[in-house]
């Protein structure tokens, strides 16, 4: 607990003598225990707030710009005057070992995470708030009967010793972190209807050769589509991936390879929908590319920007995916432990429930127990649409995001099937991941249409009591089919759900299924709203109708000074590499902004509003 202080209150009383014509400004501290509020004077010249070192007892500190500082000035007198109790002066300033952060940022999926260490490798001191009692978010990990289950699916992009876009691998070795992965042979197994089966195998000719076999009068177009994503990841995988938001860096690239930008730029509003319709004929497999994309997006492929289509459908082959040992949740543990290693905080159980705002400038964050905390910046790793419709208020929702809100809608959410089953149950050579659709390719995108398996214990059995496997089932659900229902109701839609489900897999993959299952949880919508903090339980966002590709996704900056969002809902959207690269931007563009990288704000304006101006394009 936080000792109080009686050294605001002489602080709330010296009278500042910066010579300035402007009236005196007040500035009120409020205890949260006593809600007495105590004031101290500075002044307001030109609507930026000025405090001058004389209320501090007639020491010359100088005199410091405060609408975005006037935490750190605090925190200032603390290191000159040696009052510690100044920062302690009722929790109202903050609680860690130094209250005013370069950037605060309030979530610790992987998106979070990632901006927070990237930032803090590059000296800013950090502070991460999550809700929860771990770190991950969708991410996460949660243990049972001897079972690790992942939260999320088990797919691992992004993980592999080679190329650019290895982000995770990056991320975690920014911090010095490296973990031990086992590669997947097989990214997925698709079993569709009419008995197709495709394998994709790691190794990109065996894939091809798979899928030609199955659709021989196609193999141009096949080829031809494929190697269209391989111009996309060949150029992705040439750059050097930081903010697009940041022109020195973005022209830089262009410089260096102008072709690959251009390459990028090229594909950056076009859908892989389109780009299969100018090579492949066949319904059937037009309706493939839909379920490899339906994978990457939640959508159809005429939905699914390109660039994210080029960029998994080839990293599956280039890096492969990897699973690391000990399941996924050790990602976020790991980068967690890095962020504190660098100096950096994060606090489990800090609800967020407001972003402060001061003369229209995000300075702070207040939690639901009444701790505030205030920085430089503030990073939201919440949905934008929780950022925007609960942590600010919601007459306060920028035309930007509005526009966001017109392009995007919340992707439903899932229903998830944790289960430990008996070894025995799994034929010899069981993928790792399968994809089932069974007799309806209309049925793909509808609720429980589609059922994502993961049994990551094929790759690492650690993750299970000896002899029995996870099988980790999902399916899209929407939290409306879950509301106003009584807890009896609720349960046995559970169940009944469930059931079915189970039994699809048992007809299609696994016979004998049911009888072998030693454990079982079900979660809801309502399950991922609640532990994942997310609107709905959203896996995320999708486009309303059909997007231009990837120009209407927002990258990190907002439209309120001070204030960044990461993750899912930021360019360029579901997945965790996607949550990655969209942190590792956002450290970048928020570094440029508080001096700790190259930045140029003549440039910076120019180049937001382009981008502003492209996104209503979309
Ligand atoms: N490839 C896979 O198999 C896989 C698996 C899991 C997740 N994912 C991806 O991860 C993506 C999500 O990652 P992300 O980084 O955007 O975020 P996230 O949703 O995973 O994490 C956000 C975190 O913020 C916390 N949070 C939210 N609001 C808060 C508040 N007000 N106060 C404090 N904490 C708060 C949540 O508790 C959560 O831990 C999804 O799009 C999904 O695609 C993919
Ligand atoms: C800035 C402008 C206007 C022009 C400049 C041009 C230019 C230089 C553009 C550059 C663009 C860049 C750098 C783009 C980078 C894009 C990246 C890195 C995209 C990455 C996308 C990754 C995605 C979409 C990953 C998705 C992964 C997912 C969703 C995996 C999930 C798997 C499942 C949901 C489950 C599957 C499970 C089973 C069991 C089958």
């Amino acid at each position: 607990m936080i000792p109080r202080s009686s050294v605001m209150w002489n602080l709330g009383f010296t009278i500042p003598s910066w010579p300035v014509t402007t009236v005196p400004y007040s500035w009120v501290f409020s205890d949260p225990e006593t809600q007495k509020k105590q004031r101290f004077l500075c002044f307001d010249p030109l609507k930026t707030q000025y405090f001058t070192g004389q209320e501090f007892g007639g020491l010359s500190l100088g005199f410091y710009r405060v609408s975005r500082r006037k935490r750190s000035f605090v925190a200032g007198a603390k290191s000159v005057l040696g009052v510690d109790k100044v920062l302690e002066s009722g929790g109202s300033v903050g609680v860690g070992r130094n209250s005013y952060y370069d950037a605060i940022v309030i979530g610790s999926g992987i998106g979070g995470l990632v901006a927070a260490t990237q930032l803090a490798v590059k000296g800013a001191k950090v502070l991460v708030l999550e809700k929860y009692v771990i770190p991950g978010g969708s991410s996460g990990f949660y243990q049972r009967d001897g079972y690790t289950f992942d939260v999320g699916s088990s797919v691992m992009f992004g993980f592999s010793d080679k190329g650019n876009l290895n982000l995770i691998t990056q991320a975690l070795a920014a911090v010095g972190c490296k973990m031990e992965v086992i590669p997947d042979p097989s990214t997925v197994h698709f079993h569709l209807p009419n008995n197709l089966s495709v394998q994709v195998h790691r190794e990109y000719s065996k894939f091809i050769t798979e899928l030609t076999s199955k659709f021989p009068h196609e193999k141009e177009g096949i080829l031809k589509f494929y190697s269209e994503c391989w111009k996309i990841f060949n150029a992705l995988n040439s750059l050097e991936l930081k903010s697009l938001e940041e022109p020195i860096y973005l022209f830089g690239q262009f410089i260096k390879k102008p072709l690959e930008c251009l390459t990028l730029a090229y594909y950056l509003p076009q859908n892989a929908g389109d780009i299969a319709r100018k090579f492949i004929k066949d319904p059937q497999l037009l309706s493939f590319i839909d379920a490899e994309c339906f994978i990457v997006s939640t959508v159809n492929a005429l939905q699914t920007p390109m660039i994210n289509a080029g960029m998994v459908l080839c990293d599956r082959h280039f890096g492969g995916v990897n699973y690391p040992v000990g399941g996924v949740g050790g990602i976020a543990k790991s980068l967690a432990k890095g962020l504190v290693d660098q100096g950096s905080e994060i606090l489990y159980k800090a609800n967020v429930t407001n972003i402060i705002m001061d003369h229209g400038k995000a300075v702070g964050v207040k939690l639901s127990d009444g701790r505030e905390f205030f920085g430089k910046t503030i990073i939201s790793n919440a949905t934008r649409w929780d950022t925007f419709g609960k942590l600010l208020k919601r007459e306060d929702l920028p035309k930007e995001e509005e526009n966001f809100q017109k392009v995007y809608v919340k992707a439903p959410s899932f229903l998830s099937i944790h289960m430990g089953v008996k070894a025995g149950i799994l034929p010899p050579d069981t993928d790792c991941h399968h994809f089932v659709l069974e007799n309806d390719w209309t049925s793909l995108e509808k609720p429980y249409g589609s059922i994502f398996l993961s049994i990551p214990t094929v790759l690492d059995s650690s993750l299970a009591p000896d002899g029995h496997h996870i099988l980790h089932i999902f399916t899209t659900s929407s939290i409306e089919d879950w509301e106003g229902l009584s807890k009896k109701d609720y349960e046995a839609k559970k169940e009944f759900i469930a059931e079915d489900i189970i039994s699809r897999l048992e007809k299609r993959l696994f016979p004998g299924l049911k009888s072998s299952i030693v454990f079982k949880e079900v979660g809801t919508p309502k399950t991922h709203r609640r532990y994942l903090a997310r609107v709905n339980g959203t896996y995320g966002p999708m486009p309303r109708r059909i997007p231009k590709g990837l120009l209407g996704m927002p990258f990190n900056t907002t439209a309120i000074d001070g204030l960044y969002c990461v993750g899912d809902s930021c360019f360029p959207g579901q997945g965790v590499i996607a949550v990655a690269f969209s942190g590792v931007m956002c450290a970048h563009r928020v570094a440029a902004d508080i001096g700790l990288e190259k930045n140029s704000p003549v440039l910076d304006a120019a180049l937001l509003r382009l981008l502003g101006w492209l996104r209503t394009l979309a």
